[in-house]
Protein backbone atom coordinates (compact mmCIF):
# COMPACT_ATOMS: atom_id res chain seq x y z
CA UNK A 1 0.00 0.00 0.00
CA UNK A 2 1.20 3.21 -1.48
CA UNK A 3 0.36 6.56 -0.89
CA UNK A 4 0.68 9.94 -2.73
CA UNK A 5 0.02 13.03 -0.39
CA UNK A 6 -0.25 16.91 -1.50
CA UNK A 7 -0.30 18.13 1.54
CA UNK A 8 -1.59 21.80 2.15
CA UNK A 9 0.25 22.59 -1.11
CA UNK A 10 -0.07 26.02 -2.68
CA UNK A 11 1.54 27.68 -5.75
CA UNK A 12 0.86 30.93 -8.00
CA UNK A 13 2.44 32.74 -11.00
CA UNK A 14 3.59 36.30 -11.39
CA UNK A 15 0.76 36.13 -14.04
CA UNK A 16 -2.03 34.90 -12.55
CA UNK A 17 -1.30 35.14 -8.64
CA UNK A 18 -2.04 32.07 -6.70
CA UNK A 19 -3.38 28.86 -8.72
CA UNK A 20 -3.58 26.48 -6.28
CA UNK A 21 -4.76 27.36 -2.51
CA UNK A 22 -3.29 25.17 0.14
CA UNK A 23 -5.04 22.23 -1.18
CA UNK A 24 -4.56 19.01 0.79
CA UNK A 25 -5.44 15.43 -1.31
CA UNK A 26 -4.15 12.17 -0.74
CA UNK A 27 -4.11 9.20 -3.38
CA UNK A 28 -3.90 5.83 -2.60
CA UNK A 29 -2.91 2.27 -3.99
CA UNK A 30 -6.29 1.15 -5.47
CA UNK A 31 -8.06 4.96 -5.26
CA UNK A 32 -9.37 6.37 -8.66
CA UNK A 33 -9.58 9.71 -7.15
CA UNK A 34 -11.22 11.59 -10.28
CA UNK A 35 -10.77 15.56 -10.33
CA UNK A 36 -13.28 17.86 -11.49
CA UNK A 37 -13.04 22.06 -11.67
CA UNK A 38 -13.84 25.00 -13.81
CA UNK A 39 -11.71 25.67 -16.72
CA UNK A 40 -8.76 27.51 -15.86
CA UNK A 41 -8.88 26.77 -12.32
CA UNK A 42 -5.30 24.93 -11.79
CA UNK A 43 -6.51 21.14 -12.30
CA UNK A 44 -2.87 20.57 -14.77
CA UNK A 45 -0.42 22.41 -12.37
CA UNK A 46 -2.00 20.43 -9.45
CA UNK A 47 -1.06 17.16 -11.69
CA UNK A 48 2.17 18.97 -12.28
CA UNK A 49 2.81 19.20 -8.93
CA UNK A 50 2.20 15.58 -8.03
CA UNK A 51 4.36 14.82 -11.03
CA UNK A 52 7.17 16.76 -9.60
CA UNK A 53 7.20 18.78 -12.96
CA UNK A 54 6.58 21.81 -10.41
CA UNK A 55 7.57 22.72 -6.82
CA UNK A 56 4.96 24.10 -4.30
CA UNK A 57 5.37 27.45 -3.13
CA UNK A 58 3.68 26.21 0.18
CA UNK A 59 3.20 22.45 2.00
CA UNK A 60 4.89 19.49 0.42
CA UNK A 61 4.06 16.57 -2.13
CA UNK A 62 5.28 13.21 -0.58
CA UNK A 63 5.20 9.49 -1.40
CA UNK A 64 5.08 7.32 1.57
CA UNK A 65 6.35 10.57 3.59
CA UNK A 66 9.35 10.95 0.97
CA UNK A 67 9.36 14.40 -0.24
CA UNK A 68 9.02 14.38 -4.29
CA UNK A 69 11.46 16.50 -5.42
CA UNK A 70 11.06 16.07 -9.18
CA UNK A 71 9.97 13.48 -11.76
CA UNK A 72 10.36 9.81 -10.45
CA UNK A 73 9.72 5.92 -12.01
CA UNK A 74 7.12 5.92 -9.19
CA UNK A 75 4.42 8.08 -11.17
CA UNK A 76 3.98 8.14 -14.70
CA UNK A 77 2.09 10.95 -16.59
CA UNK A 78 -0.49 10.49 -19.72
CA UNK A 79 -1.40 13.98 -21.22
CA UNK A 80 -4.76 14.83 -23.54
CA UNK A 81 -2.14 15.61 -26.20
CA UNK A 82 -0.58 11.74 -26.46
CA UNK A 83 2.95 13.26 -26.52
CA UNK A 84 4.37 10.54 -28.59
CA UNK A 85 7.11 10.93 -30.54
CA UNK A 86 6.35 10.77 -34.42
CA UNK A 87 9.61 9.39 -35.96
CA UNK A 88 9.62 6.26 -33.91
CA UNK A 89 7.19 3.40 -34.16
CA UNK A 90 4.38 2.02 -31.82
CA UNK A 91 7.14 -0.47 -30.16
CA UNK A 92 9.69 2.38 -29.62
CA UNK A 93 7.42 4.96 -27.99
CA UNK A 94 6.27 2.42 -25.53
CA UNK A 95 10.07 1.08 -24.84
CA UNK A 96 11.47 4.33 -25.12
CA UNK A 97 12.14 4.55 -21.32
CA UNK A 98 13.63 0.86 -21.31
CA UNK A 99 16.34 1.74 -23.85
CA UNK A 100 16.98 5.17 -21.76
CA UNK A 101 18.11 2.79 -18.82
CA UNK A 102 20.34 0.53 -21.11
CA UNK A 103 17.71 -2.52 -21.01
CA UNK A 104 18.23 -5.03 -23.73
CA UNK A 105 16.62 -4.80 -27.04
CA UNK A 106 15.18 -8.23 -26.57
CA UNK A 107 14.05 -7.32 -23.18
CA UNK A 108 12.80 -4.06 -24.58
CA UNK A 109 10.31 -6.19 -27.05
CA UNK A 110 9.27 -8.64 -25.00
CA UNK A 111 7.71 -5.74 -22.10
CA UNK A 112 6.46 -3.35 -25.11
CA UNK A 113 4.53 -6.96 -26.44
CA UNK A 114 2.81 -7.48 -23.12
CA UNK A 115 1.69 -3.76 -22.30
CA UNK A 116 0.35 -3.50 -25.81
CA UNK A 117 -1.58 -6.78 -25.63
CA UNK A 118 -3.18 -4.99 -22.41
CA UNK A 119 -3.95 -1.84 -24.21
CA UNK A 120 -5.90 -3.82 -26.94
CA UNK A 121 -3.05 -3.31 -29.79
CA UNK A 122 -1.55 -6.62 -29.82
CA UNK A 123 0.64 -6.58 -33.50
CA UNK A 124 0.55 -2.90 -33.86
CA UNK A 125 4.25 -2.82 -32.48
CA UNK A 126 6.05 -1.95 -36.04
CA UNK A 127 3.37 1.13 -37.40
CA UNK A 128 4.17 4.38 -37.15
CA UNK A 129 2.38 6.17 -34.91
CA UNK A 130 1.33 8.57 -37.05
CA UNK A 131 -0.90 5.85 -38.81
CA UNK A 132 -2.92 5.76 -35.89
CA UNK A 133 -6.65 6.94 -34.67
CA UNK A 134 -6.91 9.64 -31.54
CA UNK A 135 -7.79 5.99 -29.43
CA UNK A 136 -5.16 3.86 -30.34
CA UNK A 137 -2.96 6.68 -29.69
CA UNK A 138 -3.92 7.38 -26.54
CA UNK A 139 -3.45 3.23 -25.88
CA UNK A 140 -0.39 3.54 -26.94
CA UNK A 141 0.38 6.59 -24.67
CA UNK A 142 -0.96 4.41 -21.66
CA UNK A 143 1.17 1.07 -23.05
CA UNK A 144 4.10 3.31 -22.23
CA UNK A 145 3.12 4.60 -18.88
CA UNK A 146 2.43 1.79 -17.71
CA UNK A 147 5.54 -0.27 -19.14
CA UNK A 148 7.25 0.65 -15.62
CA UNK A 149 4.70 -0.58 -13.46
CA UNK A 150 4.41 3.27 -11.80
CA UNK A 151 2.60 3.38 -8.08
CA UNK A 152 0.44 6.26 -9.22
CA UNK A 153 -0.59 7.27 -12.82
CA UNK A 154 -1.31 10.55 -13.49
CA UNK A 155 -3.94 11.19 -16.25
CA UNK A 156 -4.93 14.61 -17.56
CA UNK A 157 -8.23 14.92 -19.05
CA UNK A 158 -6.26 11.75 -21.00
CA UNK A 159 -9.57 10.93 -22.47
CA UNK A 160 -11.06 14.68 -23.93
CA UNK A 161 -9.97 14.57 -27.50
CA UNK A 162 -11.69 11.65 -28.08
CA UNK A 163 -15.08 10.41 -29.97
CA UNK A 164 -18.15 9.43 -27.96
CA UNK A 165 -17.67 5.88 -28.59
CA UNK A 166 -13.80 5.78 -28.28
CA UNK A 167 -14.09 7.55 -25.16
CA UNK A 168 -16.71 4.75 -23.58
CA UNK A 169 -14.23 1.70 -24.74
CA UNK A 170 -11.10 3.65 -23.34
CA UNK A 171 -13.43 4.45 -20.01
CA UNK A 172 -13.91 0.66 -19.56
CA UNK A 173 -10.78 -0.44 -20.70
CA UNK A 174 -8.83 2.09 -18.23
CA UNK A 175 -10.97 1.18 -15.32
CA UNK A 176 -9.70 -2.71 -16.32
CA UNK A 177 -6.28 -1.42 -16.29
CA UNK A 178 -6.55 -0.18 -12.75
CA UNK A 179 -8.63 -2.88 -11.49
CA UNK A 180 -5.65 -4.82 -12.47
CA UNK A 181 -2.75 -2.78 -11.86
CA UNK A 182 -3.56 -1.95 -8.06
CA UNK A 183 -2.07 1.50 -8.43
CA UNK A 184 -3.50 4.84 -7.41
CA UNK A 185 -5.35 6.83 -10.26
CA UNK A 186 -5.27 10.48 -10.31
CA UNK A 187 -7.33 11.97 -13.19
CA UNK A 188 -8.60 14.86 -14.25
CA UNK A 189 -11.75 15.23 -16.57
CA UNK A 190 -14.15 17.60 -17.69
CA UNK A 191 -17.17 15.03 -17.87
CA UNK A 192 -19.73 14.35 -14.98
CA UNK A 193 -20.43 11.31 -16.38
CA UNK A 194 -16.60 9.71 -16.57
CA UNK A 195 -15.82 10.71 -12.97
CA UNK A 196 -19.01 9.19 -12.12
CA UNK A 197 -18.30 5.92 -13.85
CA UNK A 198 -14.86 6.25 -12.56
CA UNK A 199 -13.66 7.16 -9.80
CA UNK A 200 -13.57 5.82 -6.47
CA UNK A 201 -13.37 9.35 -5.03
CA UNK A 202 -14.67 12.70 -6.92
CA UNK A 203 -13.39 15.23 -5.87
CA UNK A 204 -14.52 18.94 -6.98
CA UNK A 205 -12.08 22.35 -7.22
CA UNK A 206 -13.02 25.77 -6.73
CA UNK A 207 -12.56 28.37 -9.29
CA UNK A 208 -8.98 29.91 -9.13
CA UNK A 209 -7.36 29.61 -6.90
CA UNK A 210 -7.88 26.01 -6.53
CA UNK A 211 -9.03 24.68 -2.89
CA UNK A 212 -11.58 21.10 -2.70
CA UNK A 213 -15.18 22.38 -2.12
CA UNK A 214 -16.89 18.76 -2.54
CA UNK A 215 -15.45 15.34 -2.36
CA UNK A 216 -17.94 12.41 -3.38
CA UNK A 217 -17.48 8.72 -2.64
CA UNK A 218 -18.53 6.73 -5.37
CA UNK A 219 -18.36 2.88 -6.24
CA UNK A 220 -19.67 2.12 -9.86
CA UNK A 221 -16.00 1.55 -11.14
CA UNK A 222 -15.45 -1.14 -8.99
CA UNK A 223 -18.77 -2.88 -10.39
CA UNK A 224 -17.68 -2.40 -13.58
CA UNK A 225 -14.11 -3.90 -12.90
CA UNK A 226 -16.74 -6.74 -11.72
CA UNK A 227 -18.54 -6.92 -14.99
CA UNK A 228 -21.21 -5.06 -14.98
CA UNK A 229 -21.59 -3.28 -18.07
CA UNK A 230 -21.75 1.04 -17.81
CA UNK A 231 -24.53 0.67 -19.80
CA UNK A 232 -26.30 -0.95 -17.26
CA UNK A 233 -25.18 1.16 -14.20
CA UNK A 234 -26.10 4.12 -16.05
CA UNK A 235 -29.82 2.76 -15.46
CA UNK A 236 -29.10 2.01 -11.92
CA UNK A 237 -31.00 4.99 -9.94
CA UNK A 238 -28.03 5.04 -7.43
CA UNK A 239 -26.30 6.43 -10.59
CA UNK A 240 -28.50 8.69 -11.22
CA UNK A 241 -28.70 9.81 -7.29
CA UNK A 242 -25.18 10.21 -7.77
CA UNK A 243 -25.14 11.95 -10.93
CA UNK A 244 -27.21 14.56 -9.09
CA UNK A 245 -25.04 15.05 -6.55
CA UNK A 246 -22.31 15.52 -8.41
CA UNK A 247 -23.56 17.85 -10.65
CA UNK A 248 -25.14 20.17 -7.59
CA UNK A 249 -21.30 20.18 -6.41
CA UNK A 250 -20.18 21.01 -9.93
CA UNK A 251 -22.96 23.52 -10.99
CA UNK A 252 -23.46 25.30 -7.25
CA UNK A 253 -20.18 25.29 -5.74
CA UNK A 254 -17.94 25.99 -8.70
CA UNK A 255 -19.30 29.45 -9.52
CA UNK A 256 -16.85 32.14 -9.99
N1 LIG B 1 4.20 27.62 -15.48
C1 LIG B 1 3.24 28.54 -15.49
N2 LIG B 1 3.54 29.86 -15.57
C2 LIG B 1 2.56 30.79 -15.55
N3 LIG B 1 1.24 30.52 -15.46
C3 LIG B 1 0.89 29.23 -15.38
C4 LIG B 1 1.86 28.18 -15.39
N4 LIG B 1 1.19 26.98 -15.28
C5 LIG B 1 -0.12 27.30 -15.23
N5 LIG B 1 -0.31 28.63 -15.29
C6 LIG B 1 -1.59 29.35 -15.23
O1 LIG B 1 -2.33 28.82 -14.14
C7 LIG B 1 -3.72 28.81 -14.43
C8 LIG B 1 -4.26 27.40 -14.20
O2 LIG B 1 -3.80 26.56 -15.24
P1 LIG B 1 -4.12 24.98 -15.29
O3 LIG B 1 -3.64 24.51 -16.61
O4 LIG B 1 -3.60 24.35 -14.08
O5 LIG B 1 -5.71 24.98 -15.23
P2 LIG B 1 -6.74 23.82 -15.60
O6 LIG B 1 -7.76 23.82 -14.53
O7 LIG B 1 -6.01 22.56 -15.88
O8 LIG B 1 -7.34 24.41 -16.96
P3 LIG B 1 -8.23 23.68 -18.09
O9 LIG B 1 -9.48 23.22 -17.43
O10 LIG B 1 -8.51 24.79 -19.05
O11 LIG B 1 -7.41 22.58 -18.68
C9 LIG B 1 -3.87 29.28 -15.86
O12 LIG B 1 -4.21 30.64 -15.84
C10 LIG B 1 -2.49 29.08 -16.45
O13 LIG B 1 -2.23 30.02 -17.48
Amino acid sequence: MAELLLDRVAIGFPETGPVVDRLSLAVASGDFVVVLGPSGCGKSTLLRLAAGFARPDEGAVTVDGAPVTGPGADRAMVFQDDALFPWADVRDNVALALRLRGVSRRERHAAAAAMLARVGLAGAERRPVTALSGGMRQRVGLARALLADPRFLLLDEPLGALDALTREAMQTLLIDLWAKAGAGFLMITHSVDEALLMATRAVVLSPRPARIVDTVELGFSRRIAGGESPRAIRRDPAFEEARERLLAAVTERTAA
